[in-house]
């Protein structure tokens, strides 16, 4: 089976990930995912016609294992989507350097392995013929006393934007989308959520639909690389 030139977007079984998988299938746009746990989300995307693959990406074998697999289903991407993420603090239950290691192969590695071997399936379309997009976030510009090698993984997936967009212009445009607040997690309790909201001008968690807006943006145009693009209520101005 191949597929004709399908956007691959990483940890799509929930949240914004999930949000950009059903927005690309409900206009046919054929789509691979990776998924971590098999959330029912991920039956729903299969059902839909989207193409599922099972990944880990913790380690380098993971990682290159899924890249394998993707070629063997297609000859080329419209564009390639890292979202996959772990948002994880030090923490007294984990020792830190497991904390830096985590962080840095799933934000650094993944990416990094992937946009290498997968290079071959988006070039040979033309003038900005494909896209790489990085989900970076807020705190790459600014750090984060509780997620300080979260911050620093993303910092490092910022500048590989920059490295990305030199290497592989001008067929495949790379840029960054860098968060801050889009949606909250199920175990965020009132006060915590007060406090998130009020740290942004616009005082929301606008959820997934702005960042399927921005990755529209991105992939319409012939002209934007080399770029993060903050999505953050202006928080930067509070
Ligand atoms: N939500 C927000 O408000 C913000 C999000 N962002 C960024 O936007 C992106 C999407 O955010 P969000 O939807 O909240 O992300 P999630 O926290 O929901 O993570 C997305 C997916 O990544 C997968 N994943 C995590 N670790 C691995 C791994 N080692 N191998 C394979 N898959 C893995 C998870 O799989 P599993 O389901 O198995 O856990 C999960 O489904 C992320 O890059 C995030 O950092 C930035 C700022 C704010
Ligand atoms: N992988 C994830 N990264 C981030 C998440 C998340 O849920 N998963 N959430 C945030 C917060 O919303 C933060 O931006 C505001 O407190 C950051 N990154």
């Amino acid at each position: 089976m191949t597929i004709n030139r399908p956007i691959l977007i990483t940890g799509a079984g929930q949240r914004i990930g999930l949000a950009l998988a059903q927005h690309f299938l409900a206009k046919s746009q054929p789509l691979i995912i990776s998924y971590r746990t098999r959330h029912s989300a991920v039956d729903m995307l299969e059902q839909a016609g989207a193409v599922c693959l099972h990944a880990d990406f913790s380690s380098n074998e993971g990682i290159l294992e899924f890249a394998a697999r993707v070629k063997s289903l297609t000859p080329s991407l419209r564009a390639l989507i890292h979202n996959a993420s772990e948002w994880q603090p030090e923490s007294r239950d984990t020792a830190l350097g497991d904390t830096l290691q985590a962080m840095m192969q799933i934000h650094v590695a993944a990416p990094y392995l992937l946009n290498h071997e997968l290079e071959t399936l988006l070039r040979g379309h033309g003038q900005a013929g494909s896209d790489i997009i990085h989900l970076t976030d807020y705190v790459a510009e600014r750090g984060n006393d509780k997620y300080i090698a979260y911050a620093a993984s993303k910092a490092a997936l910022e500048n590989m934007t920059l490295s990305f967009a030199s290497k592989l212009a001008p067929e495949v445009k790379v840029n960054a989308i860098a968060p801050a607040l889009i949606m909250f997690n199920a175990g965020d309790d009132a006060d915590y959520r007060q406090r998130s909201l009020n740290k942004s001008l616009m005082k929301i968690a606008p959820g997934e639909q702005e960042i399927v807006s921005l990755v529209e943006y991105l992939l319409a145009s012939r002209y934007v690389t080399g770029r993060s693009h903050a999505v953050d209520g202006g928080r930067h101005l509070r």
